[in-house]
């Protein structure tokens, strides 16, 4: 987790400590508010850490503000947005397995950027952090993951615990390779701020063992991931000398983050009309792959950039 200052973080930390009581005093409570407490996650702060791609890509590519640089952004991001959504539609598994793919990558990146040294390509680091995080997302409690997991690719739950080993095997199989990837990592001097790295790792695996997939995602999705972009994409702007405030952040952030919100709203409305609310969970897993890819892609060449 990479954050502004001291205070960001342990803010971070007392807010995970405080829903790992909440969820553990009040279980019933906790799994009623759960996929409030994820919408929240995803509307307050994670489609809006997506929503000012096109304003990062203009640095970034150093796109001009003319027809030609926008139609080369936007014909690049809504195709991208369409060959994942047309992956779904064809081959769902292959939807879900991708999704998954580039979660690890994207989610390792941002997570890595703090405690990898500079001699260090990333790549593994990336890639182990990320396996991890889906790990506990997938497998912290499989009675949440599996049918939301199952709805997006048209099966059912049991039809993915058959196939899958055991919850408990394989969260202890991604933390054995987790744990011994980073201690060799250790060993090499490739990780910086190693303690930091060690808390944060029990924290988030206490978060995710006591609070479940969804709220869980939520606090690591809003407030390690997404915050911390956000001040990533700050400290960039700010290299350029173009430095961004919070506020200006979420003006900037506004116009994609509504036209979002409406195709959501518009999927719910949907759904409603044909009494599959279920499935509704499963949408926005879908509309977030979907958006995820284009803002991979340019998020990636961000650091790339940045040159960390
Ligand atoms: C499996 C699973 C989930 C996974 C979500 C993922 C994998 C989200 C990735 C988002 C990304 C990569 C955003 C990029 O900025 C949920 C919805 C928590 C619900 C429980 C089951
Ligand atoms: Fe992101």
């Amino acid at each position: 987790m990479r954050h502004s200052s001291k205070v960001m973080v342990w803010s971070v930390v007392l807010v995970t400590i405080v829903m790992i009581l909440f969820s553990s005093l009040f279980s019933d409570t906790a799994a009623n508010w759960s996929l409030w407490i994820v919408l929240a996650s995803v509307v307050l702060v994670g489609i809006p850490h997506g929503a000012i791609d096109h304003i990062m890509a203009e640095k970034i590519y150093g796109l001009d503000a003319s027809w030609r640089g926008r139609a080369l952004f936007y014909g690049m991001y809504f195709g991208l947005m369409i060959l994942v959504g047309g992956l779904w539609l064809i081959q769902p598994v292959l939807g879900l397995l991708f999704f998954f793919a580039i979660s690890i990558y994207h989610f390792g990146q941002a997570d890595m950027e703090d405690f990898l040294t500079h001699e260090s390509s990333g790549f593994t680091w990336y890639i182990t952090r990320g396996l991890f995080i889906i790990g506990l997302i997938v497998f912290s409690d499989t009675t949440v993951s599996y049918p939301i997991m199952a709805k997006a690719v048209n099966t059912d739950a049991a039809a993915i615990s058959h196939l899958l080993p055991d919850a408990g095997v394989m969260l202890s199989f991604v933390t054995v390779i987790y744990g011994s990837v980073f201690f060799y990592a250790w060993l090499t001097n490739r990780l910086q701020n190693g303690m930091r790295f060690l808390a944060d790792s029990l924290l988030l695996t206490a978060l995710f063992l006591f609070t479940g997939p969804m709220i869980g995602f939520a606090v690591y999705f809003a407030l390690w991931h997404s915050a911390g972009h956000v001040f990533e994409m700050q400290r960039y702007l700010g290299e350029q000398n173009e430095p961004m405030s919070l506020l200006q952040f979420y003006k900037s952030a506004a116009p994609f983050t509504l036209i979002s919100l409406a195709g959501l709203a518009l999927l719910a409305a949907v759904n409603h009309a044909f009494g599959m609310e279920e499935q509704f969970i499963a949408l926005m897993f879908i509309l977030i792959s979907v958006l995820t890819l284009p803002h991979m892609v340019i998020v990636d060449k961000m650091y790339g950039e940045a040159g960390s």
